[in-house]
C-alpha cells in the first residue's frame, strides 16, 4: 500500500470506531476486507489509529471530529505534507477542500493544551497524582509507551538475554534499579519471532509492574495465590522469584487459557484453581489481587480505554475492587499478607480503596504502598500491602 492509502484506511477504521466498534475489532474488520494489505501496512494503519486515539482532542481541534478530520489533524500535528496524503491519487484520501484548507493554522502557537487528550471529568482525578506536573503527566499520554521486557532469571541472566535479543535485531537497555528489566530501544516489532522470546527467556512486562514486583518480599516457601490471574503475567513473575507454590485463579477461568503453555515456556510451575477449590487449598501465605481497574496508568498503551471509561463505569469498578478485597482477605492465612495492585492513577481505586478496607477491617493493618506514574516509570501502577494484626 502507498503511505497515503494507509491514512485512508485509518480514516475508515476511525469512522467505524466512532460508530461504536471497539478499535481492535474495527482494525480486524478492515484487515479482513483488505487482503492486499501486508503486515507492514496493517502495522502502519494501526499506528495511525492509535496515534489519533492518544491525541484525539488535539487532532479534533486542528482537523475535525470525523475520521477524515482526525487524520487531517494528526498530519498537521506531525507536520506532514498534507498534499501528499490528501492527493486523491489511487487509494489516497480525496484532496482537501477549501474549508479544510482554511481551517489550517499554525498548530504550534498557541501550544495545544494536553488536557484536550483526556476526558474532562478525569482531570480532577489525575491532578492529585502529579500536583506540580499535571501538564507533563498529560503530555505522556500523547506518546507511545516504550516496550519493556522482563528477563526470566530462571532461564538466563539479563546480559545473556540482551545478547540473544541483539542477535535477533532487538537493541535493549537494562534498567539501573529494576534487576529484571530491559527496555527495547530498537526492533520492538521483531519480538514475537525472537528466539529468546520463543524460548521463554523474556516476557513483555511494563517497567512499573516489574518495579512493583521487585518491591514485594515474596515468601520463599508456603503458598502464594494470584487471585485475579488473567493471562498470568504476575503469576509468572512471582514463580520466577520464589520457590513457594504458586496458584492462579480468575473469576473467568478462560482468561487463564494461555497460562500453562506460558509457564512451561518459562520453566515454572503454576497450579490453576477454580473458585470451588479455593477454600480447600487455602489459606495462603500471600494473596495477590491485581484487580480490574480503569487502566488510567496505561492510557498511552491502551488509549481507547480513556474514551470508553465513564464515571458510572468507574463507580462499578470501585465496587468490584472492594468486593474482590473482601473475597481475597478471607483466603489469607493468620500471619499472611494481601497485596493489592491496580494499573490506575486514581485515588478512588488506590489509597481510598485501601482506607475503606481498613475501616471495614479494624483487625488489619496497612504495610508499604507505592504508586508510579508514567513520569516515574513507564506506566502508572499502584501496589499496597495489607496484613491481619
Ligand atoms: C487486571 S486483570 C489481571 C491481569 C493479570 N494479573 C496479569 O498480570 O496479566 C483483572 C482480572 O480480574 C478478574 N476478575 C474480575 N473479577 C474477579 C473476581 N471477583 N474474582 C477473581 N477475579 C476477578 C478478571 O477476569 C481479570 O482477568
Amino acid at each position: 500500500m502507498q503511505p497515503a492509502a494507509r491514512y485512508a484506511a485509518a480514516i475508515e477504521v476511525l469512522d467505524a470506531w466512532r460508530d461504536g466498534a471497539p478499535v481492535e475489532q474495527a482494525l480486524t474488520r478492515w484487515a479482513r476486507g483488505a487482503r492486499y494489505a501486508g503486515s507492514k501496512d496493517r502495522a502502519a494503519v494501526r499506528d495511525h489509529v492509535y496515534d489519533v486515539l492518544r491525541r484525539k482532542g488535539s487532532c479534533e481541534a486542528v482537523g475535525g471530529p470525523a475520521g477524515r478530520g482526525l487524520i487531517l489533524g494528526l498530519a498537521r500535528l506531525q507536520g506532514l505534507a498534507l498534499d501528499e496524503i490528501f492527493s486523491g491519487i489511487g487509494h489516497a484520501p480525496d484532496p482537501l477542500d477549501e474549508a479544510e484548507r482554511e481551517a489550517e493554522r499554525d498548530v504550534d502557537a498557541p501550544p495545544l493544551d494536553p488536557a484536550l487528550n483526556v476526558p474532562d471529568w478525569t482531570l480532577p482525578l489525575l491532578a492529585p497524582r502529579a500536583p506540580d506536573a499535571l501538564a507533563d503527566l498529560l503530555e505522556t499520554f500523547a506518546h507511545r509507551a516504550p516496550l519493556w521486557l522482563r528477563v526470566n532469571l530462571r532461564r538466563g541472566t539479563r546480559e545473556a538475554a540482551a545478547r540473544a535479543l541483539a542477535e535477533d535485531g532487538l537493541v535493549t537497555q537494562p534498567h539501573s534499579e529494576v534487576a529484571t528489566a530491559l527496555e527495547v530501544t530498537e526492533g520492538a516489532r521483531r519480538l514475537r519471532q525472537a528466539s529468546s522470546y520463543l524460548a521463554g527467556l523474556v516476557e513483555p512486562q511494563d517497567l512499573s509492574v516489574q518495579a512493583a514486583m521487585q518491591r514485594v518480599a515474596w515468601p520463599d516457601d508456603g503458598r502464594i495465590l494470584d487471585y485475579c490471574a488473567g493471562g498470568g503475567g504476575k503469576a509468572l513473575a512471582i514463580a520466577d522469584r520464589t520457590r513457594a507454590q504458586v496458584f492462579a485463579h480468575d473469576a473467568l477461568p478462560q482468561r487463564m487459557a494461555d497460562l500453562e503453555p506460558r509457564a512451561t515456556r518459562a520453566d515454572v510451575r503454576i497450579t490453576p484453581l477454580t473458585s470451588d477449590q479455593l477454600h480447600a487449598r487455602g489459606p495462603f501465605d500471600l494473596v495477590l489481587t491485581d484487580v480490574p481497574c480503569s487502566g488510567s496508568g496505561t492510557w498511552r498503551r491502551d488509549p481507547e480505554a480513556k474514551w470508553r471509561l465513564s464515571p458510572q463505569a468507574l463507580e462499578e469498578l470501585v465496587k468490584t475492587q472492594a468486593s474482590i478485597l473482601e473475597e481475597a482477605a478471607d483466603l489469607v492465612a493468620p500471619r499472611g499478607r494481601l497485596v493489592y495492585m491496580t494499573c490506575s492513577l486514581f485515588e478512588a481505586e488506590n489509597e481510598a480503596q485501601i482506607a475503606a478496607f481498613l475501616a471495614r477491617h479494624p483487625g488489619w493493618q496497612a504495610g508499604a504502598s507505592h504508586c508510579d506514574t508514567p513520569l516515574t516509570a513507564s506506566d502508572g501502577f499502584f501496589a499496597a500491602e495489607l496484613h491481619p494484626l
